[in-house]
């Protein structure tokens, strides 16, 4: 028996969905912090609000994106329980959809900024009841080399990080993987040198970042807007030697990299990011081959539950 049945969210009160759907889970079992109970606890909870739910795991990388490009998917919600790769799968998938459904996010995964940004509960019960209000915000993205990123699309030191950190290593340690990376390569990389070209002006620097949400890399402040408001934002930083990335590194910690000493932050809407040899390149923090890059603002959006 299950009590929970209609004992209804606090805001039950408010405008109630005349048809709770369909919700499909697709859930990344080697995220970082995946639990399999939670999800059942989140399943009950929507099965218990009158939602037809199921959970499906991800064999392999890329299956999501699979899944979300199906135009008879045939769900109203689709969930990704993951981190923001995982988020950035279902996303590209849905550019493929001519009919999309709108995304919620269960936040596993090692840092799930994404979940940061929108202010995403982190517990069964309030995920559920989050997807039954059925309130939705316009999700804004990037497209670098045509590919959506939600977070950020990025060149240079960071990078290179997340092409080297082992997955054993994220998977131990979380975060903490990242900057265990960055000591082991930070002394032994050679500078990168970067041309970022901004809607027609020219900088150069080590280390360029186009963000479309307000965090990087956990709680830090990278760019004033988030990734529900129009605009994408570039930062350059003008070294990436070991003391000058531990001086920024800090800098982004307090919230004040746009302030740091060599920082140059602007809007804009078409950059590319080239350089003379490869520099490696990451999206939404996945690897995303080297450069040369091509960023730009797209007026697309994609329907994302919020509490
Ligand atoms: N079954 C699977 N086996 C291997 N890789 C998978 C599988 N399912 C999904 N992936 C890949 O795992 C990558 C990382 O997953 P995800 O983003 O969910 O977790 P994370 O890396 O721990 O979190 P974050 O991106 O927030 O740091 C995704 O880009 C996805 O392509």
């Amino acid at each position: 028996m299950r009590d929970l049945c209609w004992s209804a969210p606090a805001s039950r009160r408010q405008a109630a969905p005349d048809i709770p759907g369909s919700v499909l889970i697709m859930a990344n079992p080697t995220s970082g912090g995946y639990k399999a109970e939670f999800l059942d606890s989140v399943r009950t909870r929507l099965e218990d609000l009158g939602f037809r739910t199921e959970i499906r795991l991800t064999r392999h990388a890329g299956e999501i994106g699979e899944v979300c490009a199906n135009p008879g998917l045939g769900v109203r919600t689709l969930v990704v329980a993951g981190g923001d790769g995982s988020i950035n799968e279902a996303l590209t998938g849905f550019q493929n959809n001519p009919d999309p459904p709108q995304l919620a996010v269960i936040p596993f995964g090692t840092a799930n900024v994404l979940a940061l940004e929108l202010g995403l509960p982190r517990k069964p019960l309030a995920i559920a009841d989050m997807i039954w209000r059925q309130k939705t915000k316009s999700l804004r993205f990037g497209l670098a080399n045509g590919h959506p990123f939600v977070l950020m699309a990025s060149s240079g030191f960071d990078a290179e990080i997340v092409h080297a950190v082992p997955l054993a290593l994220k998977r131990k340690f979380g975060k903490l993987a990242y900057v265990i990376t960055a000591f082991r390569i930070g002394f032994k990389r050679k500078a990168s040198h970067l041309e970022i070209s901004l809607d027609g002006e020219t900088i150069n620097g080590k280390f360029a970042v186009a963000s479309n949400a307000r965090h990087y890399g956990g709680p830090f402040v990278i760019c004033p807007h988030g990734a529900t408001d129009p605009g994408l934002y570039m930062l350059v930083l003008d070294k990436d030697d070991p003391w000058s990335s531990l001086r920024y590194g800090l800098a982004l910690m307090f919230g004040r990299i746009h302030k740091a000493r060599g920082a140059t932050v602007r809007p804009f809407s078409v950059a590319t990011i080239a350089s003379t040899s490869p520099v490696a390149a990451q999206v939404d923090g996945d690897p995303f081959g080297t450069t040369p890059l091509e960023i730009r603002q797209t007026e697309k959006t994609v329907p994302v539950l919020v509490p």
